[in-house]
C-alpha cells in the first residue's frame, strides 16, 4: 500500500528530483515525520542509509539473473505461476499482459526450499540462503519503516502496522521482474492499456508497458532495481490504504520496458503482507468526525480472493467502500 524504494531506482512520471528521499540516519522523529508526509502526498519515497548490505543486494541480483539467463525450457520448470512461480507476460489470472518475465515467491523458508529445486538446480542451497537472507533483511527494513509510520501517525500502538509483517504467519512475497531490452524496430504496441487511467496513454514510441498501472495490495512494498530506468509513479494517486482510513496514499505505479537502454532491467520487490486471518480495519486514531470510516473491515484472505478475480488496474478497495 505504501511503496518505499531502496536506491537505485529510476522514477519518471514525477521528476526524479521531486521524489522524497528519506535518510534513515536522520534523527528518528524527523525521519518519521517526513516518511508520513511522503506517504500522505505520494505513497512513495526513496530510502538511503537503510543498512541493507550492498553485498547481499548484489548476491540476490546475481541469483535472479542466473535464473533469468537459463534457457526458456528450464525456467518453465518453475512455472506456470499459480500465482507463485515463474511467469512470462501473463500477470494474474484475468488477462493482464506485460512485457516481462518474473519469479514470484512466498518468503516462507519452507516454500523457498521446495521451489529452489526447480529454480537453481546447480546450487539450490545457495539460492535458498541468499533469498532467505534478502527476505529477512527486507522484512527488517519494512518493519522499521512501518514503526516510524506508526510513530509519525501518533498511533497508540506504534507496532500496529509492523505487527502484521512480523507475525510468523505473514503472507509476504518476493518478486523478481525482468524486463528484456526491446528492439528499436519492433512495432509500437501499447497492449496493456488501462482505459481507466489517462496516465497510461502517454507512452513514448520507444517504450512498452512492462507492468501495467496498479496499486499494490499489501501493507508495504520495498523495491530495488538495477540502474536501468522504467518505474513510473502517479503524482496524485486516487487510492488510500484501508488501515489508515485513506490518510496515507497507495501509490499508483507502472513499469515501462524501455528500449533506450542497452541492458535489461531487473527489479527485486518485497511485499509485506499480513497473515491470511488478519482483520484489516482502520486504526481508531485515523477515524474522526471530519474523516469518518471509509471502508468496511475485511480479512486479508477475503481481500486476496477478491483481488485475484480482478484486473490489475482495478481499484480493489472500491469493493469495501462505505457509502
Ligand atoms: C492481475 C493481478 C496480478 C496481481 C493479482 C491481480 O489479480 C491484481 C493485483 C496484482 C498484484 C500487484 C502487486 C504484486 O505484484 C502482486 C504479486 C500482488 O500481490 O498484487 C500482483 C498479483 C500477481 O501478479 O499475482
Ligand atoms: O518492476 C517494477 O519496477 C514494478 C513492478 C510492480 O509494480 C509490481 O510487481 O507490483
Ligand atoms: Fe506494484
Amino acid at each position: 500500500m505504501v511503496v518505499a524504494s531502496v536506491e537505485p531506482v529510476g522514477v519518471e512520471r514525477i521528476r526524479a528530483a521531486s521524489v522524497p528521499v528519506i535518510d534513515l540516519s536522520w534523527r528518528r522523529e524527523r525521519a518519521a515525520k517526513l516518511i508520513v508526509r511522503a506517504c500522505e502526498e505520494f505513497g512513495f519515497f526513496k530510502v538511503v542509509n537503510h543498512g541493507v548490505s550492498d553485498d547481499l543486494v548484489s548476491s540476490m541480483e546475481t541469483e535472479a539473473m542466473n535464473f533469468f539467463s537459463l534457457p526458456a525450457r528450464e525456467k518453465q520448470q518453475a512455472g506456470p505461476p499459480n500465482p507463485l512461480g515463474y511467469g512470462v507476460r501473463n500477470i494474474g489470472f484475468t488477462g493482464d499482459i506485460g512485457d516481462l518475465e518474473y519469479l514470484l515467491l512466498n518468503t516462507n523458508p519452507s516454500f523457498i526450499s521446495q521451489k529452489a529445486l526447480s529454480i537453481c538446480k546447480t546450487n539450490p542451497t545457495k539460492f535458498c540462503d541468499v533469498v532467505n537472507e534478502y527476505a529477512s533483511s527486507m522484512r527488517e527494513l519494512a518493519t522499521e519503516i512501518l514503526e516510524m509510520i506508526g510513530e509519525g501517525l501518533g498511533l497508540e500502538d506504534v507496532h500496529g502496522l509492523s505487527k502484521f509483517i512480523r507475525d510468523t504467519e505473514n503472507d509476504s512475497l518476493l518478486r523478481f521482474n525482468h524486463y528484456t531490452v526491446i528492439q528499436q524496430d519492433e512495432p509500437y504496441n501499447n497492449h496493456n492499456h488501462n482505459n481507466n487511467n489517462p496516465s497510461s496513454k502517454s507512452t513514448t514510441r520507444n517504450s512498452k508497458i512492462g507492468f501495467g498501472d496498479h496499486s499494490d495490495p499489501q501493507i508495504i512494498t520495498v523495491l530495488h532495481s538495477n540502474d536501468v530506468p522504467g518505474l513510473q509513479i502517479l503524482a496524485s494517486s486516487p487510492d488510500g490504504p484501508a488501515l489508515t482510513n485513506g490518510r496515507l496514499m497507495s501509490v499508483r505505479h507502472r513499469a515501462m520496458a524501455i528500449s533506450r537502454s542497452s541492458s535489461s532491467r531487473l527489479s527485486m520487490i518485497y511485499f509485506g503482507g499480513p497473515p491470511l486471518h488478519a482483520q484489516i480495519c482502520a486504526f481508531p486514531e485515523t477515524v474522526t468526525p471530519q474523516a469518518p470510516r471509509r471502508y468496511k473491515s475485511f480479512t486479508w484472505a477475503e481481500f486476496k480472493k477478491a483481488m485475484y478475480s480482478l484486473r490489475l488496474g482495478y481499484n480493489r478497495l472500491d469493493l469495501y467502500r462505505i457509502g
